[in-house]
């Protein structure tokens, strides 16, 4: 038996019409969203915190400041507003304080894991890498096979490949000279991001991408960025298991724009150094030579010293990714913006000259032990990790059973904790006069500076912190060093990385180095020029 019933019979069966289940339809969305918002303004366990009523009602906001690069910016004029907490989202708390930086991230054991977010910025090469792994012993074991690497012994092997892109950086810098001695004007933000490459390549996968020398892959630097942009907002976007299930599959190849596509492509690329990788571990091994000892040398050898496994190889492959994008991005952001800072004060950088061109009688003692005992040096970049840290907005951390406390608040399970680095870096509490660059801050009074290193977290803090932060700091004092004891630095024209009034809310301080906050702080500028000393 069929049934032939035309539209405009439905009514009469009882059925509505097709404007009718729309309407009704409709109707049911917007009682059930003005439910949604009602609950999040009245009876949510967060109503009583403060924040903006869009903020409160909805992660909206959010994802668009992620897309804009605005959005340390953004929380930090909140926090301004509204004070130490504020409610960055319906489910979502921001602290600037150094109690919830210490109960969220120093304290290990801290009832906390890592956010939904996590889960989408690895999601396009099928696999977690270290540092977006979500479950906490499995993070605990792929941390104790990456830290062979970041050993203090692999750091002493790593010298050697840091150095090689050290030296090509100071020879590039020197190129194409006038009769006056001077460079041609050069942005040191793009030579900087091809030396964080050059010298990562090298590092990690055993051969140099060679950007300071050839224009071959010079397309990466862009296309990371592109990456790195769509990654940050698309991991807030509701739905969010629709999205991944996206991302990794072949259904990425029709989703419109670059970036999207580049993000497979960036996967792709990392897996193939990857493989090149292990066929020269192989012919080593197959003619009896030693293996070269960079970071993956390390890393396929190393063994879980608890359950003694490795990694799988497509664990391998996305800890590839975030070694490249992990290692090149924080360290030519801030060289560039180091190099920002001492040109906008002469006389911070009138101090570091001093300390470098005195302490070293020759370019090739610029290495290890000497460099580390730079005192001024290491202010020069703990200052301006502090006042343009790379990664600079929160990481976030759910609240697991049994909630948190924060700075005597207690947090419920569910909720999405964060202290961002830009807004507690320039909490007044911490570092005075926290808009002002002040080397000498992390080397005068005792008591000021042991609090400054308490607040100062650019690395993070605790069990999740940067592995390579050993690693960037030599490959950043590296290659100051050399270029401060090689050359003289002048502005080419005017300075430019700084802010301006026509740059938007939060971006009108000249004398701060301006960033776009895609995950990491994007950036140009400053341009200069170089002229051999004594020349
Ligand atoms: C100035 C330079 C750098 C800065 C500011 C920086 C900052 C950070 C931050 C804030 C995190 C924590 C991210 C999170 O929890 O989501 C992190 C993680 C990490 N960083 Fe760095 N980083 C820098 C350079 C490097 C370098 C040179 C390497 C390697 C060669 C590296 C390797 C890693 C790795 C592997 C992780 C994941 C650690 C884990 O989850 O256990 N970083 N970094």
């Amino acid at each position: 038996m069929t049934f032939n019933i035309s539209q405009k019979q439905w009514p009469a069966l009882g059925y509505p019409s097709l404007s009718n289940a729309i309407f009704i339809c409709g109707t049911v969305f917007l009682l059930y969203h003005i439910g949604v918002t009602i609950y999040r303004l009245t009876l949510h366990p967060l109503a009583k915190y403060p924040g903006n009523f869009i903020e409160k009602i909805s992660d909206w906001p959010l994802i668009f400041q992620c897309n804009s690069g605005d959005r340390h910016l953004r929380i930090n004029a909140l926090h301004e507003k509204y004070g130490s907490i504020v409610r960055i989202g319906p489910n979502k708390l921001s602290f600037n304080t150094l109690g919830a930086l210490e109960a969220i991230h120093t304290n290990r054991r801290a009832n906390v894991k890592r956010a939904e977010w996590y889960k989408t910025i690895d999601a396009p090469s099928g696999e977690f890498s270290t540092q977006s792994v979500i479950d906490k012993k499995v993070h605990a074991f792929r941390r104790r096979v990456l830290s062979h690497a970041f050993s203090e012994k692999a750091i002493r092997d790593a010298e050697q490949f840091i150095q090689q892109s050290v030296d090509t950086l100071i020879r590039k810098m020197g190129e194409d000279t006038g009769s006056d001695g001077w460079s041609t004007p050069k942005d040191f933000s793009i030579w900087a991001t091809y030396y964080a490459f050059d010298f990562t390549g090298d590092l990690a996968f055993g051969s140099s991408f060679e950007m300071l020398a050839s224009e071959e892959n010079r397309y990466m630097p862009k296309m990371l960025m592109g990456v790195s942009w769509f990654l940050y907002w698309a991991g807030f976007l509701p739905l969010g298991f629709i999205w991944r299930a996206i991302l990794g599959s072949r259904l990425m190849n029709y989703i419109p724009g670059e970036a999207a596509q580049d993000s497979a492509k960036f996967f792709h690329l990392a897996s193939s150094r990857l493989s090149d990788r292990f066929a020269a571990e192989e012919a080593a091994q197959a003619n009896g030579k030693e293996s070269r000892r960079d970071i993956f040398h390390y890393i396929l050898r190393g063994r879980d010293p608890e359950t003694g496994l490795g990694l799988t190889r497509a664990q391998l492959n996305a800890d590839a990714g975030l070694l490249i994008a992990a290692g090149s991005d924080g360290v030519g952001l801030t060289l560039s913006a180091t190099l920002f800072y001492l040109l906008k004060n002469p006389s911070v950088f009138e101090k570091l000259q001093e300390e470098i061109r005195t302490s070293f009688s020759s370019l090739d003692e610029i290495c290890t032990p000497k460099i580390n005992q730079l005192r001024y040096l290491h202010a020069v970049f703990e200052e301006t990790l502090r006042m343009t840290p790379a990664i600079p907005s929160p990481l976030p951390r759910l609240v697991e059973r049994g909630g948190l406390d924060i700075d005597g608040i207690h947090i419920p399970q569910g909720i999405d904790v964060g202290v961002p680095h830009y807004s507690i870096h320039h909490n007044e509490a911490y570092f005075p006069q926290s808009w002002s660059f002040r080397p000498e801050r992390w080397l005068e009074d005792k008591e000021a500076v042991s609090l400054a290193k308490r607040a100062f977290c650019a690395f993070s803090k605790g069990s999740m912190d940067c592995i390579g932060r050993p690693v960037a700091y030599l490959a950043m004092k590296l290659a100051l060093a050399k270029l401060v004891y090689t050359y003289e630095i002048e502005i080419a024209g005017e300075l430019t990385g700084g802010g301006g009034t026509n740059l938007g809310p939060g971006r009108e301080r000249q004398h701060e180095y301006q960033m776009i906050d895609w995950l990491v702080g994007y950036r140009t500028g400053p341009i200069v020029r170089f002229r051999r000393r004594g020349s």
